[in-house]
């Protein structure tokens, strides 16, 4: 599965933790992020990961365009809902792309435990089906 891992800058120590946490089943798949999220995880972690720009410098945006053509199965985007993003405009269009195309997201850890622990026990598996009808 291709799984984009997104964390705004407070929720980043989250995300490297919970990265940490399921490095394993992180492992058996191929990982996309924006910039310093992925930067941050690699370090943290080892994993092999495909970065894309930073969020405010388009990242966001090249994950978007990403879901638009079929190619991301899984998002998982730790927002901070109490600071105000420069590039918040990019943040609404991606989670409406996610929408637009019915990929799992999830905007918070909580919810990321549930799409993880799913993906591993193979609850996402629809996604080849539907990437392969693409
Ligand atoms: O801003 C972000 C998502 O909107 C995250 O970008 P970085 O991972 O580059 O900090």
């Amino acid at each position: 599965m291709k799984i984009a891992l997104i964390a705004h800058d407070k929720k980043k120590e989250d995300m490297i933790r919970f990265a940490t946490a399921y490095k394993d089943i992180f492992s058996k798949h191929e990982l996309f992020a924006t910039g310093t999220t992925g930067l941050r995880i690699q370090e943290a972690t080892g994993l092999s990961i495909h970065r894309f720009q930073s969020g405010p410098l388009g990242g966001d945006q090249e994950i978007g365009a990403r879901i638009a053509r079929n190619e991301m199965d899984l998002v998982l985007f730790f927002r901070d809902p109490l600071t105000s993003q420069p590039h918040e405009p990019d943040v609404s269009a991606l989670i409406r792309l996610c929408d637009v195309y019915s990929i799992p997201l999830a905007t918070n850890m909580g919810t990321a435990e549930v799409l993880v622990r799913g993906l591993k026990r193979g609850d996402i598996e629809w996604r080849k089906i539907e990437r392969d009808q693409g």
